[in-house]
């Protein structure tokens, strides 16, 4: 599914989050949105999940304005795992991600044996069947965000939404997840902080900063080390990976120079 931010602004309380934010992304291809803390990137994601409505422009879903659907009919196209897709509720791990084919659902008859299948495969992928009857607040932050990706997964999405998804993932759940982001063919939206995860995960970045677009393109065009001085305030040394040719970053600890000598 085409996914569009049309012309997006967001003004909340006299201050502009995101700024005549317009950027796509095709059908099945995966668009990082990388930036400093408080660039706009959570802001960004939020209007495709509808947790904020734009004050300027639309987002759009394969050419249709996302406020044109019920919340129902976009959540059947659009999943989150996000910073604050928390509970407060105890419910099992089972229970959470059953809760992913909520928007598929009318009235309150069982789940079939097919969504059955597709929750317990859910959590397969995410590494999370062996925790089905535990609850959810006793998991640890990795185990807890891993539940959430098999919720959103057993939504059926075609758009995954993902705010910073591998925070408290260990670096094994961390390579699952993005490798199985990258071969999953939905179309995905991720913000990342970590460049170098981001450069080997997506097909295209999105460089915020302020709330606008600085730059978008491949990861090997955008990723120089000018571009992440300009806008990180740190001089990478850019090298290429042996294996995959995407750009990988080395930063240089000095406590003189922080952000390194520019350039
Ligand atoms: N509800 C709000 N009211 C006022 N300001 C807000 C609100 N939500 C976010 N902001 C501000 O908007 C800016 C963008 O926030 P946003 O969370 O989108 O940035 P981000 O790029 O995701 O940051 P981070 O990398 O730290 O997660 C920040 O300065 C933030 O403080």
């Amino acid at each position: 599914m085409h996914v569009a931010w049309n012309g997006v602004s967001v003004e909340i309380a006299g201050a502009t989050l995101v700024r005549e934010l317009d950027l796509t992304a095709a059908a099945g291809e995966v668009v990082g949105l990388v930036g400093p803390n408080g660039s706009g990137k959570s802001t960004a994601l939020r209007c495709v999940y509808r947790a904020l409505l734009p004050s300027v422009g639309t987002v759009l879903l394969d050419g249709t304005d996302l406020t044109t659907l019920s919340l129902r009919d976009s959540a059947r196209s659009v999943a989150a795992v996000t910073q604050d897709s928390h509970t407060d509720l105890d419910f099992t791990v089972a229970e959470v991600v059953r809760l992913g084919r909520f928007p598929h659902r009318r009235g309150t008859a069982p789940l079939s044996e097919r969504e059955d299948e597709l929750c317990v495969n859910a959590m397969r992928r995410t590494d999370v069947a062996h925790l089905a009857d535990r609850g959810i607040l006793s998991l640890s932050g990795g185990e807890r965000q891993r539940v959430l990706v098999a919720r959103a997964l057993a939504q059926e999405p075609k758009v995954l939404v993902l705010d910073e998804p591998t925070n408290h993932l260990d670096v094994r759940h961390q390579v699952e997840l993005l490798s199985f982001l990258r071969g999953c063919g939905l179309t995905v939206l991720v913000a990342l902080h970590d460049l170098n995860l981001a450069a080997a995960t997506c097909d295209r970045l999105a460089v915020l900063r302020h709330g606008s677009v600085v730059e978008t393109g491949k990861p090997g065009d955008v990723l120089t080390p000018e571009l992440v001085y300009r806008v990180f305030g740190v001089l990478p040394t850019v090298v290429t990976h042996p294996h995959t040719g995407t750009p990988q970053l080395l930063y240089t600890l000095n406590p003189d120079t922080p952000g390194g000598t520019p350039p």
